[in-house]
């Protein structure tokens, strides 16, 4: 009788085991071709984490409660990472960081985020147990900005001429939306022009950010529209309404907010009616809301900034030095993927904050190397992906690394 069998029939709740939760979670998972997992336990909590290894399928996550005595299926947010040939974990205070063996450089770190306050916002909305993935990223990102403002007020042209000037320094997030395309528009660069129906779906699945309904429209900022430019190197700018920018505010997403406020309304409807692309009902429409808007965009604890924007160039000048571009410009701090070449033989372990993974390569000559990774300021800036860490690679690596190298 295994220890499990011999408490329950004690009426306690059952002693878990790492085998006993492995054995178990590959009847609970219900995975086809389940050939490689790993347990991580945090507090009452197994997690089970594993899939096949072929890296046909994703990874899937199931949890045991030992308080509950009973198997979890949670909702699972976030890409899925691939499965793979091993996969090892390491349990951190909010997260538990995976490490994939025989995947691609760039697609070994990855973290189960379990209680970060993503995670914990999702749990409060869906009422049920929720884990995200996000992918390791080294260094940090420079905060995205949030530009909003009624509809006419130059929102656009400002992120337009600011885009021209620095085009590898900020990048644009596309957002969804349901109304109809205008003339010169491409979907997927000045919008993801999608269905109601399937944008409400997409909502339910978790796939946005922020949505709101605004001139009778969904518009909605997807968590991969951000996390696309973050990992192209840019800092991101989003254009969304004050709904929206509320919403980015209560989430995990530190950013800058500004709000573009028109001279008058006079000026805003001209601005809207010499654009020429509303109708006559939808420009008074976007006039009765713009009133709220900006009584909202000043009132509310929402926005770092207020911008006036009369003259344009002078309102573009002002924009440029809140975000610290009207003197020397420094190199944004280096950011990306984590590439290292893991190999299958290594072990894990965990002093303080630093993760020691110590690979054997058995080439022609043998020889031991350190990846050292320091998870004392981990972040997870952008939803899917989790930031701050620095790593330390001693020995000699196939992918270049050498000596003592510093990534940071
Ligand atoms: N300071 C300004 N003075 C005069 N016209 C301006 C100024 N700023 C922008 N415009 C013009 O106002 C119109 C509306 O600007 P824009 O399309 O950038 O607004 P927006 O805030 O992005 O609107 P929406 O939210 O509807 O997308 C454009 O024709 C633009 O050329
Ligand atoms: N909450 C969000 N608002 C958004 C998003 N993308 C755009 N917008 C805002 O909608 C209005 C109207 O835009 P238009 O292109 O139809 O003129 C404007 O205020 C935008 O800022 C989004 O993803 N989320």
């Amino acid at each position: 009788m295994s220890t499990a069998e011999e408490n329950e029939k004690q009426g306690e709740a059952p002693a878990l085991l790492v085998d006993d939760v492995q054995d178990g979670a590959l009847n609970g998972l219900e995975l086809k071709n389940v050939t490689c997992k790993t347990t991580a336990t945090v507090g009452d909590k197994a997690y089970v984490i594993g899939g096949a290894d072929d890296g046909t399928l994703s990874i899937e996550v199931q949890i045991f409660d030992r308080s509950l005595g009973e198997w979890v299926r949670p909702t699972v947010r976030g890409t899925k990472p691939v499965s793979c040939n091993g996969l090892s974990a390491v349990p951190l205070e909010d997260r538990i960081l995976i490490l994939k063996k025989g995947s691609k450089p760039d697609d070994q770190i990855w973290f189960l985020e379990i209680d970060t306050q993503y995670v914990r916002q999702q749990q409060k909305i869906l009422g049920s147990e929720v884990v995200a993935w996000s992918k390791g990223v080294i260094g940090n990102a420079e905060k995205p900005v949030v530009i909003s403002g009624p509809s006419g007020v130059g929102k656009g042209t400002l992120i337009s001429m600011l885009m021209k000037e620095f085009p590898s320094m900020f990048g644009f997030s596309v957002s969804h939306t349901t109304r109809a395309p205008r003339g010169m528009e491409k979907d997927g660069v000045h919008y993801h022009f999608t269905e109601k129906s399937i944008m409400e779906k997409e909502i339910k699945e978790g796939k946005f950010l922020e949505f709101a309904s605004v001139h009778g429209n969904l518009y909605g900022t997807s968590v991969e529209a951000v996390e696309l430019v973050a990992d192209a190197g840019k800092r991101c700018i989003l254009d969304i309404d004050v709904q929206g920018a509320r919403s980015v505010r209560a989430s995990s997403l530190e950013a800058i907010f500004i709000f573009i406020c028109p001279p008058s309304m006079e000026e805003l409807e001209k601005r809207l009616r010499d654009r020429g692309t509303e109708t006559e009902e939808q420009i008074l429409k976007r006039l009765r809301n713009a009133e709220a808007e900006i009584e909202q965009g000043k009132s509310s604890q929402v926005f770092d900034f207020i911008l006036y924007n009369e003259k344009l160039e002078e309102c573009y000048e002002r924009l440029k030095k809140l975000l610290g571009l009207d003197g020397f410009i420094t190199a944004p701090p280096k950011s990306g993927p984590i590439e290292i070449d893991l190999p299958m033989d290594h072990s894990v372990s965990k002093i303080d904050n630093k993760i020691i993974i110590n690979c054997i390569s058995s080439g022609e000559k043998e020889s031991k190397n350190l990846i050292i990774l320091d998870v004392s300021s981990l972040k997870g800036g952008v939803p899917g992906r989790t930031r701050g860490l620095n790593f330390q690679a001693i020995g000699s690596f196939s992918n270049g690394l050498n000596g003592i190298d510093q990534l940071s």
